[in-house]
């Protein structure tokens, strides 16, 4: 069986985007690994699968699966590129679009530039939520993180619907940095289920640069939840106001956050790059 897809980014956080609601499609962990194969599959950080929504009020449900074949809870980048995707299909003329992810319900605003704004939820900043597991006491957004040879790192751990740990650095974040702490703190023990780790320079009250070491793929050029999560632990760290632009490596992201009890809204370009077509069994 040939499958429809198309292939999509935002901010250089690439996708493989099906559409599921007119195609039937089963999807295994070993067919995502293969087709996210950037030498020997189509390539991409995501596999996004559309549905057909599973209760009455929302118009979709996404799925979300790492280039790992994992699947996972939230992704902010490829919810713009979903919401992008639905429209040009035909799927919905709609420029509202409420979604079901596994992390919860997400109201996505297609803007008159093509932009799209889209509500990423109230951030959880329970420890048991995120989930982080605390080897000490610490200060609300403040957790130490022992690593090997004795260091220690300070990070704010946050669910945007998935799991992300924030680290506020004061140099811009260099490669030697991510490729060391990356790693081992995505699968450090204090994550149960492993994490996003975000690395925030504060530019000024308004304005950042962030580089993220997602989940189950490695650095990426953006991360939309990943953004998200820094913005929440600036403003716990009383060092960013509460609208922002964050500086990604892919581009600029918009973000605003309220403050608690509040959601989340990000706004950014979702691209369009070619459509495809792959054998199931490739
Ligand atoms: N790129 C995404 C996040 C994708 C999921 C993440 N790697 C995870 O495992 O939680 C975004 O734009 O939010």
């Amino acid at each position: 069986m040939r499958i429809r897809f198309s292939k999509m980014h935002g901010l250089g956080n690439d996708f493989m985007v099906i559409d599921g609601v007119t195609q039937d499609i089963t999807l295994t962990r070993e067919q995502v690994r293969a087709w996210g194969d950037r030498h020997f599959g189509v390539g991409f950080d995501q596999l996004l699968l559309v549905q057909p929504p599973e209760s009455p009020d929302v118009a979709f449900r996404y799925r979300i699966y790492n280039a790992d074949g994992d699947e996972v809870e939230q992704c902010g980048n490829g919810a713009r590129c979903f919401a992008a995707f639905v429209r040009r299909q035909g799927l919905t003329a709609n420029s509202v679009i409420p979604v079901q992810t596994s992390g919860g319900r997400l109201e996505l605003t297609v803007l008159a530039d093509g932009q799209v704004r889209v509500n990423m939820g109230v951030p959880r900043l329970a420890l048991d939520e995120v989930p982080f597991r605390a080897s000490a006491p610490g200060q609300a957004g403040r957790q130490t993180v022992a690593l090997a040879g004795g260091r220690t790192v300070t990070l704010t751990p946050v669910s945007m619907g998935n799991p992300h740990g924030v680290l506020l650095v004061d140099e811009p974040p260099s490669d030697e940095l991510l490729a060391d702490l990356g790693p081992q703190l995505e699968q450090h023990e204090a994550f149960p289920a492993r994490a996003n780790i975000g690395f925030l320079q504060v530019l000024d009250a308004s304005s950042g640069r962030l580089r993220v070491y997602e989940r189950g793929v490695g650095e990426t050029l953006a991360c939309g939840s990943g953004a998200c999560a820094a913005l929440v632990a600036a403003r716990l760290h009383g060092v960013m106001g509460a609208t922002v632009t964050l500086h990604l490596n892919g581009g600029d992201i918009g973000l605003s956050w309220a403050g608690a009890g509040e959601p989340v809204y990000m706004t950014g370009p979702a691209t369009f790059v070619y459509d495809g077509e792959i054998n199931q069994e490739a």
